[in-house]
């Protein structure tokens, strides 16, 4: 989705970043450029250096090489970084937490006040944080970042350790936000977030492998073969990556022949399934990188 226009900037735009720690190389060369007023999730798994650069574009961690430019009225706050469990002070009451942030940030609005409702953490304010849930903990900060007023917003792993029913809830706030001209960026792998996105960025060990629209990369996936664990591999239906992905209590593969439909090939405890956020992750994440690492043996 582009909100863009030529007196229209993005709202981040980082070139050519890269960032070593301790000899090991965590970003190499990522470019990417955040439209402004969009919500735009950083999905991947486990260790590939989401939060590292979400450190770089907040200005949190200096990148070896690259530039990051964000928003345009410089000298004024443009963002506000909330990293996964850092901003909760566990010997402080949840109601001194905010009150600490809020002396801090030259935009702190009391915002946060509706917030705490949202979030439900009203009666839980005057109890110290280190009592707190991880769920808890996660709606404190981010009670604290969405109270500052700033036009981009960046939250590493928002939906972590929330139920679904508090998800949404979240999800709600950052369309709020977004409606209302905040540009927000967030990393997460959990795939019901990508409901919430109007761009998706996978990132994977070899940096950011795709990105768009997550319904439309949804839609464009290879048609998907679910089989029970038990069930015979369907050798008449070649699969990428030769690889099954645990789907709840089935398995997942993405077939090669892209004219396999459904109801053709329902035999054997097999059958094709639409496509899913969760399908989207383990394609871009688990399958894809399979494919792209072997040049020329299955695309
Ligand atoms: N200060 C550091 N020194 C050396 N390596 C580090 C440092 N901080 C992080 N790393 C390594 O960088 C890699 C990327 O870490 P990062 O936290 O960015 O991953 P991530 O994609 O956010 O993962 P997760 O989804 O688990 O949070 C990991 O292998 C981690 O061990």
């Amino acid at each position: 989705m582009s909100n863009r226009t030529a007196h229209n900037p993005p709202a981040i735009r980082a070139m050519n970043i890269s960032k070593s720690l301790g000899g090991t190389q965590l970003l190499d060369n990522i470019s990417i450029e955040i439209e402004p007023q969009t919500v735009t999730a950083i999905a991947g798994p486990n260790g590939v250096g989401k939060t590292i650069l979400l450190c770089c574009l907040s200005g949190a961690l200096a990148p070896d090489t690259g530039t990051i430019t964000m928003g345009t009225n410089e000298g004024t706050a443009q963002h506000v970084f909330a990293p996964q469990g850092s901003l909760a002070l566990p010997g402080l009451t949840g109601r001194e937490t905010i009150d600490f942030y809020q002396s801090l940030h030259p935009s702190a609005t009391d915002r946060w006040r509706d917030l705490v409702t949202t979030f439900e953490l009203t009666p839980h304010l005057d109890e110290l944080v280190r009592n707190y849930s991880g769920g808890m903990q996660q709606l404190l900060e981010l009670t604290i970042a969405f109270s500052v007023s700033v036009p981009i917003i960046i939250l590493d792993e928002p939906s972590a350790n929330l139920d679904p029913t508090m998800v949404q809830t979240v999800h709600d706030v950052i369309r709020s936000k977004r409606d209302a001209g905040t540009t927000v960026v967030f990393t997460t792998h959990t795939p019901v977030d990508a409901e919430l996105a109007d761009e998706l960025l996978v990132m994977t060990d070899t940096g950011i492998t795709v990105s768009g629209v997550p319904q439309t990369l949804r839609d464009s996936l290879p048609p998907i073969i679910a089989r029970s664990p038990t069930a015979p591999i369907p050798e008449s239906v070649p699969i990428y990556g030769d690889r099954w992905v645990r789907h709840g209590d089935v398995l997942h593969g993405f077939a090669r022949n892209p004219d396999v439909r459904p109801g053709v090939e329902e035999v054997s405890g097999r059958s094709i399934v639409e496509p899913s956020f969760r399908d989207l992750f383990a394609y871009y994440t688990e399958v894809e990188p399979l494919i792209a690492h072997r040049p020329g043996a299955e695309k």
